[in-house]
C-alpha cells in the first residue's frame, strides 16, 4: 500500500467522522476499510439513547462490507477524538470488540490510527490481538 492510498483512505475516514452521531460521548469516529478487490466502505459510529445498542465505526464499516459481499480487506483507516477537541492518536486505537471482528475476516489486517492524513501509526492486527482466537479453533 502506497503513502498516497494510505492518505486517501483517512480522508475517507475523516469525511466518514462527519456523519458520526454520537450525542451522549461526543466522541465522534470515523473509519474507512479498503477491500483487496479496491472498494472502500466508510463508518462512523452510531450511538443509541439505550446505550448498548451503540455501534463503534469499525464495525459500520466492516458490516457494510459484508453485507455487501466483501469479506477480504487490506486495511482499515480510523479517525476518532471528542468533538472540539485536538485528536490524539493514543486516544483512537480500535475497541477489543471490533479487533475481534477485524479477526473473523483477516489475521494481518493492517490498521492506520490516524489524527490527520500525515499523523497516523500503522499497526497489524495481530499486533494489537495476539493470541486470538478466531474461526479457525471451530473447524
Ligand atoms: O474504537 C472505537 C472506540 C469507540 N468508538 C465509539 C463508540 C462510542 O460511540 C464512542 C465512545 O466510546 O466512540 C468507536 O467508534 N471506535
Ligand atoms: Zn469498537
Amino acid at each position: 500500500m502506497d503513502k498516497n492510498n494510505k492518505k486517501l483512505l483517512i480522508r475517507r475516514a475523516i469525511e466518514a467522522r462527519k456523519n458520526a452521531y454520537a450525542p451522549y460521548s461526543n466522541f465522534k469516529v470515523g473509519a474507512a476499510l479498503l477491500t483487496k478487490s479496491g472498494r472502500i466502505f466508510q463508518g462512523c459510529n452510531i450511538e443509541s439513547a439505550s446505550f448498548t445498542p451503540t455501534i463503534c465505526a469499525e464495525r459500520t464499516a466492516i458490516f457494510k462490507a459484508v453485507s455487501e459481499g466483501e469479506t477480504d480487506f487490506t486495511a482499515i483507516a480510523i479517525i476518532g477524538g471528542k468533538t472540539g477537541k485536538k485528536i490524539d492518536i493514543s486516544n483512537s486505537a480500535p475497541c477489543g470488540v471490533c479487533r475481534q471482528v477485524m479477526r473473523e475476516f483477516s489475521n494481518n489486517l493492517k490498521i492506520i490510527v490516524a489524527a490527520s492524513e500525515n499523523d497516523f501509526r500503522e499497526y497489524s492486527l495481530d499486533e494489537i490481538l495476539p493470541h486470538s482466537f478466531g474461526p479457525e479453533a471451530l473447524n
